[in-house]
């Protein structure tokens, strides 16, 4: 290789007993694309913080340039050269692009408004990315917000750049302009380091692979030339034989691999088994359901029933009501007109434990709001259930915690049930999230991106616990920006546009051609 651009030598961060990062050494080099995979809580956004400075190692050096170097901020990075984009965009809504890039003050010194503002055009040339400076970041897509992050990452004079699981957030166009840009910064000379999930993704878009487990760096592979049942492998543990055989399937259904390079578990649309749910009873309906939000009406006369039986796919571009439908059934948002029946049961104005209680379950996107966070995980997964944990008045502690251990099992959870909710990886919390949204069997669940940051192993485990609840009878509402998962899942994909049902489709014919028309606005079906 040639010489590094960014070096990381033994690398070690510890919490407790747990290694997060144990003498992970690494190697970026000019114009490399180098992507990072690990199941969840294997460490990698641990090390990315590390390199970061939001988080300080226990032992090893990090050095750019071949000059070593002691990173105890993110200022002291960005000195440095390293820049960041997290999944948790820090922009602010009220303020324009522009006004957000300037605000992270770095590169710019003491210049005029007219002159930030050239310099954050020309920024943007050079990274390849389309957007206008003057337009408010509240306006902003989820892509878009990113593309300010991107911007801001690269505003000063920066070499490495680290993507934490980028495309978590993003539509497949986006996606597509994220790799653009990435591919510039290549060929521009930058050491580019990703996290990610998804395999077909780091196949199209890194030099060299490496994989993380359990804290320790495993497998280092050129990206075109290694399969991936190895890769697989390395990140699950077992040899490849046994990733193999553990994965195929003559079914028809998707294997666990098939699931690995596309992240698209589940049965094929054209493979799925029909369902019993036209002649099951509706266990969700909204019935002219108005919501407005500010003095604006987010959702409009909304008519949608689930039935027993029937995942409903909710697909729509990131701001167009799905977060409010999600909100209005969790009872966060109220109803402005309109009604709401969980199982026949009139909940419009019910709170969130009448709901519960009707037969309703459900995860929102906001997986942070959904936890106590300093409670334990064991607390956490009892918490909408207190009364079938309650004796005499007081909590069953030893119920508790065989709930929790059987949980823990069941979802591959790697967390302890005393460890506090905040100090798990992303996947792990959400495991949790879906653990107690599941072990209530709802008669109707509302999901939302319930794969979103989960790996290989949990979004196959989460696609057949979603199909096993449907053949069980229960109805899924499932809300996803991840049209594979939309299509490999659901019976019917309904579409949103501007707070309206604008479409609906049977999943053989909800291509994504002909979803991406309905959700763009363009025409019903
Ligand atoms: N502040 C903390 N206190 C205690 N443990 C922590 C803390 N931060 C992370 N951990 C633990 O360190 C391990 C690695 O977590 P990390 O977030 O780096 O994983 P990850 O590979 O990024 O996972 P994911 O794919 O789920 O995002 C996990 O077991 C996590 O519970």
């Amino acid at each position: 290789m040639a010489r590094p651009l960014l070096e990381l030598t033994g690398i070690t961060k510890r919490y407790g007993d747990l290694l997060a990062n144990d003498d992970v050494s690494l190697r970026v080099a000019p114009g490399e694309v180098v992507a990072m995979l690990g199941e969840n809580g294997a460490g990698k956004s641990t090390l990315m913080k590390v390199v970061y400075g939001l988080v300080r190692p226990d032992a090893g050096t990090i050095a750019v340039d071949g000059t070593p170097l002691d990173i105890a901020s993110p200022k002291d990075a960005m000195a440095a050269g390293i820049g960041m984009v997290t999944q948790e965009f820090s922009l602010v809504e009220t303020m324009t692009v522009t006004d957000n890039i300037a605000l992270s003050g770095v590169g710019l010194g003491r210049v005029d408004r007219a002159e930030t503002r050239r310099r954050v055009v020309e920024a943007m040339e050079r990274v390849g990315v389309t957007l206008d400076p003057d337009r408010l970041v509240g306006s902003l897509s989820i892509g878009e917000r990113q593309r300010v992050e991107i911007v801001k990452a690269l505003f000063h004079d920066c070499r490495v750049v680290i993507l934490d699981e980028p495309t978590a957030v993003l539509t497949p166009q986006d996606v597509r302009a994220l790799f653009e840009t990435v591919r510039r910064l290549r060929t521009a000379g930058l050491g580019i380091l990703l996290v990610s999930h998804k395999l077909r993704e780091v196949a199209e878009i890194s030099d060299r692979v490496v994989v993380l487990r359990r804290g320790r760096l495993v497998g280092e592979r050129a990206t075109a030339t290694v399969r991936d049942e190895e890769l697989a492998a390395l990140m699950m543990g077992g040899s490849t034989d046994e990733v193999a055989a553990t994965t195929a399937s003559g079914d028809g259904e998707a294997t666990e691999l098939e699931a690995a390079v596309g992240m698209a578990g589940g049965p094929a649309p054209a493979t799925r088994r029909p369902h019993p749910a036209a002649a099951a009873e509706p266990v969700l309906r909204l019935s002219g359901l108005t919501v407005s939000r500010g003095g604006r009406d987010v959702l409009r006369g909304i008519d949608l029933t689930v039935r027993g039986g029937e995942i409903v796919g909710l697909a729509g571009v990131s701001g167009n009501g799905q977060t409010e439908l999600v909100e209005v059934l969790s009872a966060t948002l109220p109803v402005t007109s309109g009604t709401l029946e969980v199982a026949g049961q009139d909940v419009t104005s019910a709170g969130v434990g009448e709901r519960l209680a009707a037969g309703l379950g459900r995860l929102t996107e906001d997986r942070r709001g959904s936890v106590v966070p300093q409670m334990s995980v064991e607390y956490n997964l009892v918490l909408e259930d207190l009364p079938a944990y309650t004796r005499r008045g007081l909590l069953d502690r030893t119920a508790v915690r065989a709930h929790a251990e059987a949980m823990i099992e069941r979802f591959d959870i790697r967390a302890r049930p005393i460890d506090a909710v905040a100090t798990l990886s992303g996947g792990n919390m959400q495991k949790v999230l879906l653990a107690r949204a599941l072990a209530r069997r709802p008669r109707v669940l509302v999901v939302a991106q319930p794969t979103r940051g989960l790996d290989i192993g949990a979004y196959r485990y989460v696609h057949q616990q979603l199909d096993e609840l449907r053949s069980e009878g229960a109805g899924v509402l499932l809300v996803s920006e991840d049209l594979d998962e939309l299509r490999a899942l659901s019976d019917r994909v309904v579409v949103l546009f501007g707070g309206e049902v604008v479409g609906e489709l049977p999943v053989a014919e909800a291509s994504p051609d002909r979803l991406g028309v309905l959700m763009a606005g363009g025409g019903s079906a």
